[in-house]
């Protein structure tokens, strides 16, 4: 078996992991090695089944692994194992790395019941090559690039462990809060779906901090069911409903983390009975508009916020599939903020925008409105973990809003109404063979799938679908949306035929959705 290291690392069924983390623990040190810093490597596979691990390797300032080392990964992982010292000898020559230098590397595994044994393997690899390790045990995969940024950082960005990672959060959470006239404790109350997973007694960790000014109430927090089973964010944003193992009312707010938490999505059930998802495009618009009236309020005209994928009002890019791509589009602007629409995102801030809202908040000189904007800001930069997408760290900027601005979950809802869509899957012989184009929205191969596609979209109204190779599952992704589910549906068949006709699908032909 051959295995990429894809769009967010290795992930497969656990049994073939052994030896991937291993050298993953060797490459971890090498990279710390080049780097003079330490990384970090997470055991886990996110929204994916128990069944399944994966491993993610962490950069510096806690971004992910650079693309050059992704290929040294892959190569790494794919090596026969009388090979493998010639494999690790030709990156120490290609990178120069010096073997004399000291490495550390820090590791943190998800709930998984392999990822106990597969991070031991990891640090068995550290160990092997001379490497330090500090093992962190259970953490969110955002929990463990935060604390390689301050490592890093040299507690400038915060104290390197759980507990600091807590009480930044919570401290800037209570000051944003601060600033909510007198709430309910309706109003304070929020269900929690933990995915079954590590969210779920890591989010009470937080919980402890926030003096009831957010009221919790976990499900699916670990206790019975299964790791992402039925349940989590990657669950109800694909599945379009409420997970199990909750019993919500009519306008409760609710949000939803998946098995590492780093995805985040809201929902609520109306009157009716109707389900509303506000998926990570809501999540973006919510925060780029209330950053963008703390910049006017602020007075602040050099700052320029960019949304990504998401807004108008405020500059709006696209980007091939996955955070790292987005996280760099993002740093080209003072303040950007990008969201996948399945819900993992995050703020960033430049240095110049910190520094600028730092002096303005410490400034005596400005008027009220000003200042409060100015403290706001610094307090939103402090609750954010702007090295990855983090499902807590989200949940308390969104909750802060919200009380903020005196806003219900509908209300939120409101702001724009989503076209009705669908996601579907189309396994096929080799995924490779569809290239694409444009931030993966047209397909340049194999030859006649985009006059395809272009012909089935034409046939709906306010329509528009994209298909696009998977980087973690072996499936094609198809997306469609139209003006309405019906016709959404049918497109997302419709195409889902044409990629199976023309790209190789395997097995029987999809079959309609009603
Ligand atoms: C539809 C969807 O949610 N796709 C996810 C999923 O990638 P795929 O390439 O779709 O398998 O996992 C990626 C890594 O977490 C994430 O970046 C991406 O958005
Ligand atoms: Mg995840």
């Amino acid at each position: 078996m051959v295995l990429q290291y894809g769009t967010a690392g290795f992930r497969t069924n656990a049994k073939q992991l052994d030896h991937i983390m291993f050298r993953m623990g060797l490459l971890a040190t090498l990279r710390s090695r080049k780097t003079k810093a330490t990384i970090g490597v997470m055991v886990t596979a996110s929204h994916n089944p128990e069944e399944d691990n994966g491993v993610k390797l962490i950069d510096p300032m806690g971004e992910m692994l650079t693309a050059t080392w992704e290929d040294f990964a892959t190569q790494l992982a794919n090596t026969e194992q009388k090979e493998l010292l010639a494999a690790l000898k030709d990156i120490i020559n290609k990178e120069a790395i010096n073997m004399k230098l000291e490495a550390e590397v820090f590791v943190g595994k998800d709930t998984r019941s392999s990822s106990a044994s597969l991070s031991q393997a990891v640090l068995d690899g550290v160990h092997a090559l001379g490497g330090q390790s500090k093992d962190y045990g259970l953490v969110t995969t955002p929990q463990l690039h935060y604390m390689v940024c301050c490592q890093n950082s040299h507690g400038q960005y915060g104290e390197a462990t759980v507990e600091g990672y807590c009480s930044k959060l919570s401290q800037a959470f209570l000051a944003l809060s601060k600033n909510a006239s007198n709430r309910t404790d309706d109003q304070k109350h929020l269900f929690v779906d933990g995915a079954n997973g590590i969210g779920a007694p890591k989010l009470r960790e937080v919980e402890s901090h926030l003096k009831k000014q957010l009221q919790i109430s976990i499900f699916n927090d670990g206790s019975r069911g299964k790791l992402n089973h039925q349940c989590g964010a990657d669950f109800v944003k694909v599945q379009q409903k409420p997970p199990t193992g909750v019993e919500i009312s009519p306008g409760d707010r609710c949000c939803s983390f998946d098995g590492d938490a780093d995805r985040i999505v809201y929902y609520y059930t109306d009157s009716r009975g109707f389900f509303h998802l506000l998926d990570g495009d809501k999540i973006a618009t919510l925060i780029s508009t209330f950053l963008k009236e703390l910049l006017v309020q602020v007075g602040s005209q050099t700052l320029r916020c960019c949304c990504l994928c998401c807004y108008k009002e405020v500059i709006v890019r696209c980007t091939k599939t996955g955070v790292k791509h987005l996280h760099h589009a993002a740093q080209e602007f003072d303040i950007g903020v990008y969201f996948e629409a399945n819900g993992h995102g995050t703020v960033l801030f430049s240095k110049t925008a910190e520094e600028k809202v730092q002096l303005l908040a410490k400034s005596t000189n400005i008027n009220d409105e000003r200042k409060r904007a100015a403290l706001l800001l610094q307090n939103t930069v402090n609750v954010i973990n702007q090295t990855v997408g983090d499902a807590i760290s989200d949940m308390l900027l969104i909750e802060a809003i919200l009380a903020i601005k005196g806003m219900t979950v509908q209300q939120w809802d409101a702001i724009y109404s989503d076209l009705p869509n669908r996601q579907l899957k189309v396994t096929v012989s080799d995924r490779r063979v569809i290239e694409t184009t444009d931030a993966e929205r047209r397909a340049v191969s194999p030859a006649g799938l985009q006059e395809a596609i272009d012909g089935l979209v034409k046939k709906y109204k306010q329509a528009r679908s994209f298909v696009r190779p998977s980087g973690t599952e072996d499936v094609v992704r198809v997306y469609a949306e139209a003006d309405s589910q019906e016709s959404a549906d049918a497109l997302a068949h419709e195409v889902s035929l044409a990629v199976h006709r023309l790209a190789g699908g395997v097995g029987a032909e999809p079959k309609p959705l009603h």
